[in-house]
């Protein structure tokens, strides 16, 4: 583990649309403490300049830009990503095999220093009763467990799931295989537009690797003890 890797699960997600609230928040921040995840709005907003200064003050970058395009194309971009030396990057698992395939193979010239490729499965904002409208028959669990079965068949390292998932997920693969989970919310925070939620110390008792937490933390009057009773709550 280098002296940069933090101990904590924890990947902060900074939605911001202002340069200076985010650097007020990451000001706070300790590498030891989180990662950091760069979503639409920010790269849309300030570009790679925003990753690189990130890795600047030695945090690792999750690039949140679900790519989901033919397999050419979400190839490139992954391959964009690694260049950029980005800790993780990510696919819609519903691209399918030949996307999600094509996107792992660009990643190889990179050898140890590729970013870790994981594909998004459902949503977590979505709710079961929104799957019928888009075509997907079944329940969320159900879909889940089928993006992520065809997701390590094609040798990527993981998904993102809701924490309700993850026991599924964690009996139908290998211990390696990263369970990412947003939708988490500390007990009596708002949920805002996440339906499938989980707090973290559930997050993490069901089979997390990973918790990515956005609003209860950044939105928090005080973000840093919002943060560091994360961590706390976690034993970190
Ligand atoms: O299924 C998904 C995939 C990605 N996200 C992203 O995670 C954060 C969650 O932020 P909160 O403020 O904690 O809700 C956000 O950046 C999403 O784009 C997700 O929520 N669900």
């Amino acid at each position: 583990m280098s002296s940069k890797t933090p101990l904590s699960p924890v990947i902060i997600a900074l939605d911001f649309a202002r340069r200076a609230e985010l650097d007020a928040l990451v000001d706070q921040l300790d590498p030891s403490q989180c990662r950091l995840k760069v979503g639409k709005e920010l790269f849309t907003l300030f570009g790679p300049e925003i990753v690189r200064s990130l890795q600047q003050r030695g945090f690792e970058v999750f690039l949140d830009l679900k790519f989901h395009d033919i397999p050419n194309t979400t190839a490139a971009a992954v391959a964009a990503a690694a260049e950029l030396g980005v800790w993780m990057v990510n696919v819609h698992a519903s691209g399918g095999a030949k996307m999600m395939s094509a996107a792992k193979t660009a990643l190889l010239p990179y050898g140890k220093d590729a970013p870790l490729l994981i594909a998004v499965t459902v949503l977590t904002s979505m709710h079961s009763d929104e799957l019928a409208a888009i075509g997907v028959a079944g329940d969320a669990p159900a879909q889940v467990s089928r993006l992520a079965a065809l997701t390590a068949e094609c040798g990527l390292d993981g998904v993102v799931c809701s924490a309700q998932e993850t026991p599924i997920l964690r009996a139908q693969s290998s211990d390696q295989f990263l369970l990412v989970t947003p939708g988490i919310r500390p007990a009596g925070s708002e949920l805002g537009d996440q339906t499938r939620v989980a707090t973290p110390a559930d997050a993490m008792a069901m089979g997390s690797s990973h918790l990515v937490i956005g609003r209860p933390v950044t939105r928090s009057a005080n973000p840093l003890a919002a943060l560091k009773a994360i961590n706390q709550s976690l034993g970190y």
